[in-house]
C-alpha cells in the first residue's frame, strides 16, 4: 500500500452515501475536541490555582520551582521517569482496550427492560417475544455473542457465528472465559477462514447465515454482529463465481496493493450477502447490526463489506479497479460474467435507501427495517486514552484516528514530533519551528504529512503545558499503517513503528531532564503473525540493542523487529496482552515529560 497523501490528516474520503454523515462526524468531532481542550484549560487553571495556594500538592525546590509530583512521589532520577512513563503508557493502552471489549460495548448500546421485554437501541424500541435470531461474522464476534446471549438469551430462537479458525482455543488460552459461549448456548459456531481467506468452512457458515436471514419473518428481529475479518468469514459468491474464484480475486488484488476499500468494493459486487444483501434477504424482519469498526474512518458500507448497508459501489467501479491494478486479464471469467450482467441491470449507481424492486424477490421496500450501529471504534479507544492520560497529569491531544501509511515512516514522524515537543519544553518553539523540523528531519515522498491544523494543535498543547506548569504531554493517535514486507523476518506494523521511532530519536540527543517514550500496539492483541500486540520504546532502546551487539537498523530492514525486541533487555519492550477479543485497529501514544518544569 503506497503512503497516502497525508498520514494523519482526516482523509477527505467521500462515499456518496456516507459523505454527508462523515462531514457531520468531522464537525461533531471538531466540536468535541475543542470542548475537551476547553475543559482541560479550565481544569488546568483550577489545579494551577490550587497548586499555587497549597504546598501539600507539590514539593518545591530551593529555586521555588514546582517539581511535578506523581502519586505524591517526587521523581528523583531519569531512570525512574523513564520507567514511570512506560508504566503510564501501558496503563493508558490497556484502559483504552478495556473500553472497547465486546461486553462493555454491547452493554453500553443495548438497553433491555426485562419487565416490558423491550429493547432500546439508540432510541429505537423493539418488542422481544422469543423472536430473536442472531448471526455474526468477524474476529471479535464471539465475545459480542456472549454479551448478547447473557442479556437477551431468553428471547433467542437460534444463532450462527462464523469466526476465525482456532479463535475459541486462543481465547481460552488467553484466559478470556468471559468471552466464550456457555455450554448451554443456542449459537452454532463455525470456525474457518484461516489466514483471513475464505474457505469451505466459512462458506458453510455463510450459507447457514443466509438460511436464517431467509427464515425470519415480519415479527422477528435479526441481530447481526460484525467485526474485522468479517468479509472473509461470510463468502457467498454469486454464481457462476465460485469460492475459488473469490479467493483468486482476493489474492490478485492484495498482491497488487489493493486497499481494504478496493477489496470490499469488488467483494460487494460478486457476493450475494455483501453490499446490503443480508439485510435484503431478512426483510421484512427488523435487522439490528452491531458493528465493531476496524476500517479507517468507520465507513459502515465497507466494514466487512457492508452486508446490512445500502451499497454505493457499482460494476463500473470494479472494472476501473481491475484496470488500475493491472489484473483485468487474470481475473476469472466468472467474475467478468457477473460484472457484465450487473452492467446491463443497473444504468447508474443507486445509493437511495429505497432499494429497487429486484426481480428474484419482487419485494419493493426501503431500508427502514435496518438499524446499523457502530458499537466500537478507534475513536472511542482514543477518547478513553485521552481521559486516562489526565489521570497521570499529562496534557493529552488526540492527533488523529485515521493514521495510515508505511509503518516505519509513521514511526519516524512520531520521533520528529517527540523531538520538537522535548525541545519546546525548554525553548520558545513556534509552529514554524515544527514545520521546518518536519521538512529537514522527515525525509518522505509526501509533502503535507500533518495538516496545518494539526501542527497548530501540537504547538498549542506545548504552550498550554508550559503556561500551566504541566510537565507532560500525551499525543494520542490511532489507525492502521501498512508494511511493505521485503525481508524474511518476523514482525508487525506496530513493532516496526516502535523500532523506527527509536532509530530516528537517536539522531539527536534529548535536552536534559526531558524523557520521551512511544507505544504502538494493536487493540486486538496481535501485531502481525507474532504473539506481541506491539512495543513501547524510549530513545535508550538503541543503546540497549547496541550493548547486546544488535544492529537495530538491520533488523528493521529485514522486517525482523519482533526478533530484535525479543532479544533486547529480555523482551521488556514488548506489549503483550494476548488476544483481547476486540479489534478497533491500532493505538499510538507519544508521551513527553520533563522533570524540570
Ligand atoms: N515480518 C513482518 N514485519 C512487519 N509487518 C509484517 C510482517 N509480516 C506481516 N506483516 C504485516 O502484518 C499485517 C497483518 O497484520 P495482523 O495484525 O496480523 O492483521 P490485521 O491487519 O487484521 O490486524 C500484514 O498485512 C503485513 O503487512
Ligand atoms: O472487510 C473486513 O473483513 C473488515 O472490514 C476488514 O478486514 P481486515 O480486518 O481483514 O482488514
Amino acid at each position: 500500500m503506497s503512503l497516502t497523501s497525508s498520514c494523519f490528516a482526516f482523509k477527505n474520503v467521500s462515499f456518496k452515501f456516507g459523505h454527508c454523515c462523515k462531514q457531520l462526524y468531522l464537525n461533531a468531532y471538531k466540536d468535541y475536541s475543542e470542548l475537551k481542550q476547553t475543559f482541560i484549560k479550565y481544569q488546568l487553571k483550577l489545579s494551577t490555582c490550587r497548586m499555587m495556594s497549597s504546598k501539600t500538592m507539590s514539593s518545591s525546590t530551593e529555586t521555588g520551582l514546582i517539581v511535578p509530583t506523581f502519586n505524591d512521589k517526587v521523581l528523583s532520577t531519569s531512570v525512574d521517569l523513564n520507567m514511570q512513563l512506560v508504566m503510564e503508557a501501558r496503563s493508558i493502552f490497556q484502559t483504552a482496550v478495556n473500553a472497547v471489549l465486546p461486553h462493555q460495548m454491547i452493554w453500553n448500546k443495548l438497553n433491555y427492560d426485562p419487565k416490558k421485554s423491550t429493547l432500546h437501541v439508540d432510541g429505537i424500541e423493539y418488542i422481544l417475544n422469543n423472536n430473536l435470531y442472531v448471526v455474526g461474522f468477524g474476529k471479535a464476534v464471539i465475545g459480542m455473542a456472549r454479551a448478547i446471549e447473557d442479556k437477551l438469551g431468553d428471547h433467542m430462537v437460534t444463532g450462527v457465528l462464523s469466526v476465525p479458525q482456532g479463535i475459541s482455543r486462543a481465547l481460552l488460552n488467553a484466559g478470556k472465559q468471559d468471552m466464550l459461549l456457555l455450554p448451554s448456548s443456542k449459537f452454532e459456531v463455525i470456525e474457518g477462514a484461516s489466514q483471513n481467506l475464505p474457505d469451505k468452512n466459512a462458506y458453510k457458515a455463510a450459507m447457514e447465515i443466509k438460511r436464517i436471514a431467509m427464515q425470519v419473518s415480519g415479527g422477528d428481529i435479526l441481530i447481526v454482529l460484525i467485526s474485522g475479518g468479517g468479509s472473509a468469514l461470510l463468502p457467498a459468491p454469486e454464481p457462476p463465481v465460485t469460492l475459488d474464484d473469490m479467493l483468486t480475486v482476493t489474492k490478485l488484488m492484495s498482491r497488487a496493493g489493493a486497499t481494504i476499500i478496493d477489496l470490499n468494493t469488488v467483494r460487494k459486487q460478486i457476493d450475494i450477502l455483501k453490499g446490503g444483501g443480508l439485510a435484503e434477504l431478512a426483510w421484512p424482519a427488523k435487522t439490528i447490526s452491531l458493528i465493531l469498526s476496524d476500517v479507517i474512518g468507520d465507513p459502515l458500507d465497507f466494514i466487512a463489506s457492508g452486508p446490512t448497508v445500502p451499497d454505493c459501489t457499482s460494476p463500473q467501479d470494479v472494472l476501473k479497479l481491475f484496470s488500475e491494478l493491472g489484473i483485468k486479464d487474470a481475473v476469472p471469467q466468472s467474475v467478468h460474467e457477473v460484472i457484465q450482467r450487473k452492467l446491463q441491470q443497473t444504468s447508474s449507481v443507486s445509493c437511495s435507501p429505497v432499494s429497487q424492486t429486484t426481480e428474484e424477490n419482487s419485494r419493493p421496500h426501503d431500508w427502514s427495517h435496518v438499524q446499523n450501529v457502530l458499537v466500537g471504534t478507534n475513536k472511542i479507544a482514543c477518547e478513553v486514552a485521552f481521559d486516562k492520560s489526565l489521570d497521570y497529569e499529562l496534557l493529552p491531544l488526540i492527533l488523529s484516528t485515521e493514521v495510515k501509511g508505511e509503518a516505519r515512516e509513521v514511526g519516524e514522524l512520531f520521533a520528529v514530533l517527540g523531538k520538537f515537543i522535548a525541545g519546546a519544553f525548554i525553548t520558545n518553539s513556534t509552529v514554524n519551528d515544527l514545520e521546518s523540523l518536519l521538512k529537514t528531519e522527515y525525509k518522505t515522498t509526501e509533502k503535507n504529512i500533518l495538516t496545518k491544523a494539526q501542527i497548530q494543535e501540537i504547538s498549542d498543547i506545548v504552550n498550554m503545558a508550559k503556561t500551566s506548569g504541566r510537565s507532560g504531554i500525551c499525543i494520542v493517535a490511532g489507525g492502521e499503517t501498512t508494511v511493505t514486507v521485503r525481508g524474511e523476518g518476523k514482525g508487525g506494523r506496530n513493532q516496526e513503528m516502535a523500532v523506527a521511532f527509536a532509530l530516528k530519536m537517536a539522531s539527536r540527543p534529548l535536552p536534559p531532564h526531558v524523557k520521551v517514550i512511544f507505544l504502538s500496539a494493536g487493540t486486538d492483541g496481535q501485531d502481525g503473525p507474532t504473539p506481541s500486540a506491539g512495543a513501547v520504546v524510549s530513545p535508550e532502546f538503541l543503546s540497549l540493542a547496541q550493548t547486546s551487539g544488535l544492529d537495530a537498523a538491520d533488523y528493521l530492514d529485514r522486517n525482523d523487529t519482533h526478533t530484535l525486541l525479543s532479544l533486547v533487555d529480555n523482551g521488556s519492550c514488548h506489549v503483550v496482552t494476548g488476544l483481547t477479543g476486540t479489534n478497533v485497529m491500532d493505538l499510538h501514544l507519544l508521551i513527553v515529560k520533563s522533570n524540570s518544569i
